[in-house]
């Protein structure tokens, strides 16, 4: 499992380490020098007469490069080091000089910008300056950002960093081999640490090295599709307490899934109650009990008129109402479809007397009581999140979900008490006391039409099977759903590996890659 902790929480940690004089720094820089190493040698063959630029801000971050940079030198690396605050780091410039690496002050002049020749002079050099900089850093073999760390302010980047951040990514495109491999210093700068925000310019980095623990920011989106490959470097930090938000592995998938003793029987393995679909839209009732099926439970019970679609294509699926021990409800059930909106309604009635954990789906987001417990998850996408916060008095557009993800779940999770899976490239569930996981396993491609009803389906199946545990420990269901955004990111992967995808083949794949995540974990 990836774990990640605040900016505060990684402060308060290497605080006491700080106070007894561990070398933290050196640590997390020569870690960060070993990594550019290992990229110079993978990039050229070779280290020595290798070109790195660093971006330098006015922090310890920038410290970090400076130190990193004397490292490489004394390695016999090119060095440049481009300060892009009045003042960087004392001593992390003093050692680059002492190693002999060459560090240039670069100002755009922008600041000065006023009528007096002396300004407009000051200008134009500032100008042709920032130009070699940028010039200097897209020729480079490496480029590392220290610009800013776990000190950035929220609204990103400003000045002469800004510019010259924009400038250098119009010049390199990340898919462009010849261009500079761009190794980020504890989290590309300018981006929210804690929220995964990405407000201005941020240059996107194909490697980020962190230091003490990984933090939100580099999980969630729109933040995390700018860090690249994450590198963890272990500084001997106490976390303790609660990581701020978690990533779920295949060997944690693996421990959640329910497997069958020699004394299971269908009953006792979870049976799965789905109200879906309609005769005119019976795609996403055979969807969500293909899925269902397909994950394992021990049965599974079709509710609503497309019974005979679902029979043609899942002959175990039983019709009709009965005792279940979890639900999914609303994939395909139409606003003005009064009989399976019914259907929808009394199955949540049920929900909270008798408590069976539920997955509550489009058509029937609008529908959810109050308040709910927490085995029961909402699987809205962003557009879903948004009009369900709006109808509770939350003055929320799909864009700001989307740009702010973890915020809003959060705020859903508050709002309803249940258990929120906000569906997206990286999907953020929410629950109970905190816990918090952001998924990133499914390809693009699963994109598509009908992959929801199948995720539905899927998640409906977990929950039967560990119906039991999840009501008695609420802080189980956030991890159980994000198991099962886990299951059905690889299955889009094993379904057609870097292609197009269509839902049934996600939910065709679902059995062999549950065969090979339970046998690895
Ligand atoms: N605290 C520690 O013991 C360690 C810190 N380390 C490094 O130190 C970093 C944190 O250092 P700092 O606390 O100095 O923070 P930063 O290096 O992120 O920079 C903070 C400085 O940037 C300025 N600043 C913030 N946002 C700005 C913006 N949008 N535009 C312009 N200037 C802005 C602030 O005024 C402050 O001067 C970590 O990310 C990590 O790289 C590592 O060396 C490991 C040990
Ligand atoms: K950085």
């Amino acid at each position: 499992m990836l774990l990640s902790w605040t900016s505060a929480q990684v402060r308060a940690a290497e605080e006491p380490l700080l106070a007894a004089g561990v070398p933290l720094m050196a640590r997390a820089s020569s870690a960060l020098a070993g990594a550019v190493v290992r990229v110079l040698r993978e990039r050229r063959g070779a280290v020595v007469g290798g070109r790195v630029v660093l971006l330098v801000g006015p922090g310890n971050n920038g410290g970090d490069a400076l130190h990193a940079g004397a490292y490489l030198r004394r390695r016999g690396v090119d060095v440049l080091a481009l300060a892009l605050a009045p003042r960087v780091h004392d001593e992390g410039r003093a050692a680059l000089v002492r190693a002999g690496g060459r560090i240039q002050a670069v100002t755009d002049g922008a600041a000065g910008a006023g009528r007096e020749a002396r300004a407009q002079r000051a200008e134009r050099s500032g100008a042709t300056e920032l130009e070699a900089a940028v010039r200097a850093a897209a020729g480079a073999d490496v480029v590392v950002d220290g610009i800013l760390g776990l000190g950035a302010r929220p609204g990103g980047l400003t000045g002469t960093a800004a510019r010259l951040v924009t400038l250098l990514t119009q010049r390199t495109t990340p898919s462009d081999e010849r261009g500079p491999v761009v190794v980020a210093v504890d989290t590309p700068s300018g981006i929210g640490v804690d929220d995964g925000g990405a407000a201005g310019v941020v240059l996107p980095a194909d490697l980020t090295v962190t230091f003490g623990a990984a933090k939100p920011g580099l999980l969630l989106p729109p933040a995390t599709h700018l860090a690249g490959a994450v590198e963890l470097v272990h500084l001997g930090l106490d976390l303790g307490g609660a990581p701020a938000l978690a990533r779920l592995e295949d060997a944690d998938a693996a421990d959640l899934w329910p497997v069958p003793g020699p004394a299971a029987q269908k009953y006792s393995r979870g049976v799965v109650g789905v109200v879906a679909g309609t005769p005119r839209y019976p795609g996403a009732a055979v969807l969500a009990t293909s899925a269902a099926v397909l994950a394992g439970a021990g049965m599974v019970r079709y509710v609503g008129d497309a019974g005979e679609e679902v029979l043609a294509h899942r002959p175990e699926v039983v019709l009709g109402v009965g005792r279940v021990q979890a639900w999914v409800l609303g994939p395909g059930v139409a606003p003005d479809d009064d009989a399976q909106r019914g259907r929808v309604a009394s199955a949540l009635e049920g929900v909270l007397h008798r408590g069976e954990p539920a997955v509550v789906d489009a058509g029937a987001l609008d529908l959810l009581p109050e308040r709910v417990p927490a085995h029961v998850v909402l699987t809205p996408h962003a557009g879903e999140l948004a009009r369900l916060l709006s109808a509770r008095g939350h003055d929320v557009a799909r864009e700001q979900v989307e740009a702010e993800p973890w915020r809003w779940a959060r705020t859903a999770h508050e709002e309803t008490g249940a258990t929120v899976l906000l569906k997206g490239h990286v999907t953020v569930v929410v629950g109970p006391r905190g816990a918090a996981y952001a998924q990133a396993d499914a390809p693009a491609w699963l994109a598509t039409a009908g992959a929801g009803d199948v995720l539905a389906g899927l998640l409906g199946a977990l929950l039967a099977g560990r119906a039991d545990d999840a009501v008695e420990d609420p802080t189980l269901v956030p991890a159980l759903a994000a198991a099962a955004a886990l299951v059905h990111g690889r299955a889009g992967h094993h379904a057609n590996p870097d292609g197009p995808l269509h839902a049934g083949a996600v939910a065709a794949a679902i059995p062999a890659t549950l065969r090979a995540l339970l046998a690895r974990g």
